[in-house]
């Protein structure tokens, strides 16, 4: 078994695990945020479907209102109107004028448009106080053209792809299955938010977190409840599951007696590798059961939840097709001391600020509590800061630091 791997041949080693799944579902526009796109997607029809105009105002031709202004209004003689969505039926000529609304089709014969408010109507003809120019006219698919892709495979969908999407003329979209993933909780002193807690209990943070992390990165979390420490109740747990793409348990994986994912696994599984050089979050267990792969998530609330972000949330982007990156680094000012661990890297929490005067263009401040007990660090934390092995981080130093996607505001 491989054990002890570095930050990078962990998540080189969970991703060569990992298929993209082939799945496809069409899904209406309303419900398609945050999914991912299927297939390419392209433009039905031109957007504008003809030239059309930005302003309020009166279309014309250009060259019979050259040279308009205060001191040199130009008349021209009104014709009618064209209200958006209604095109005038007749032809535009020479000195004439016909009302238009914005996103109004540009009347035949017209080549120019002036905004309302320079101008004023006077009986049958319109004053212009500025010339008509083409510049307020968009012209005929300046926005979209039919036929071209504009959104592709792998594209995540976010509100302005979703309304692009509308705006080609698609009414459902091929979105990618989303991954099912099994949420296994252990330890026999976990006990379900809601109940009377006994002496020495814990309520069970892990699986409304991980399950939560999993919905934000496009998957679909299965609470599988929460096994006691024996290890054939975790394998009956698993057993009675339909089919998941993975399986994530939390706890029961470090070096004591009662450690039954890890004993589980050893037994009846395939063990990919056993600990990280990470902390917090040493000692996942990454492993193939009955035909799934499962991810052991260690049972300190901040623990399992770093883990899954480093490696978990990398594994569904990847099962999705997902072009953008599952995580970004970022540069910061440290405002304080982190420290290191050792051989190990360090994930510190931290609150990342937005200051374009810092070197890197941010600032990170530690969280109140960096033990990987306190889970209020990854409730009011937003980033990670990222210590290398053998190194602590001294204030005033520039860091790399790994912002939160799930709490994309910045400090
Ligand atoms: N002798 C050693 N002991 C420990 C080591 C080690 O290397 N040698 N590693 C420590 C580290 S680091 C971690 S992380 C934990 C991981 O242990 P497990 O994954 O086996 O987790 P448990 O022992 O089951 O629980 C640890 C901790 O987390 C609490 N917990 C567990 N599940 C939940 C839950 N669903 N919701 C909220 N809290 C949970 C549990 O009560 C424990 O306090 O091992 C260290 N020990
Ligand atoms: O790895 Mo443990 O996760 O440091 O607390």
């Amino acid at each position: 078994m491989r054990t002890s791997l570095t930050v990078e041949e962990a998540l080189a080693a969970v991703l060569e695990h990992t298929r993209p799944l082939t799945d496809v579902e069409d899904v209406p526009l309303e419900e398609a945020l945050g999914r991912v796109l299927a297939r390419d997607l392209e433009a039905l029809a031109d957007h504008p479907d003809v030239d059309n105009t930005a302003v309020d105002g009166y279309a014309a031709r250009a060259e019979d209102t050259a040279g308009a202004g205060p001191e040199n209004p130009v008349r021209l003689r009104w014709i009618g109107e064209s209200p958006a969505g209604r095109p005038f039926p007749g032809r535009l000529g020479p000195g004439e004028a016909v009302s238009v609304y914005t996103g109004a089709p540009l009347p035949e014969g017209a080549d120019a448009v002036v905004a309302v408010e320079d101008t004023e109507r006077d009986g049958e003809f319109v004053v212009l106080y500025k010339p008509a120019t083409p510049k307020d006219i968009r012209p005929k698919a300046q926005d979209l053209q039919k036929g071209r892709v504009y959104l592709k495979r792998g594209d995540w969908l976010t509100p302005g792809r979703v309304g692009l999407a509308a705006g080609m003329g698609h009414r459902t979209l091929p979105v990618v299955r989303r991954p099912r993933v099994g949420v296994l909780s252990t330890g026999d002193e976990v006990v379900e938010p809601g109940t009377p807690l006994p002496p020495g209990g814990v309520y069970n943070s892990n699986a409304y977190s991980v399950a939560a992390l999993v919905r934000e990165a496009g998957g679909e979390p299965v609470l599988l409840g929460k096994a006691s420490d024996r290890v054939e109740a975790v394998k009956e747990q698993l057993a009675a599951v339909g089919s998941l793409d993975l399986v994530l348990t939390t706890g029961g994986v470090s070096m004591g007696d009662y450690d039954i994912v890890r004993h589980l696994l050893e037994r009846e599984g395939t063990i990919h590798f056993w600990k990280i050089l990470q902390r917090p979050g040493g000692p996942p267990i990454f492993a193939e059961f009955a035909g799934t792969p499962l991810f052991g998530l260690p049972g300190n609330p901040v623990s399992a939840m770093v883990t899954f972000f480093l490696y978990g949330r990398p594994m569904l982007f990847k099962m999705l097709g997902r072009t953008d990156p599952p995580y970004r680094r970022v540069r910061a000012v440290a405002e304080d001391f982190f420290k290191g661990a050792g051989k190990k890297t360090a994930f510190r929490r931290a609150v990342l600020r937005y200051d374009p005067e810092a070197p890197g263009g941010h600032r990170a401040a530690s969280v109140d509590s960096q033990s990987s007990g306190v889970l209020r660090s990854m409730a009011f934390g937003n980033a990670l800061v990222v210590v290398p092995p053998h190194t602590h981080v001294e204030a005033g130093e520039v860091v790399e630091v790994i912002p939160f996607n799930f709490t994309l505001q910045l400090a």
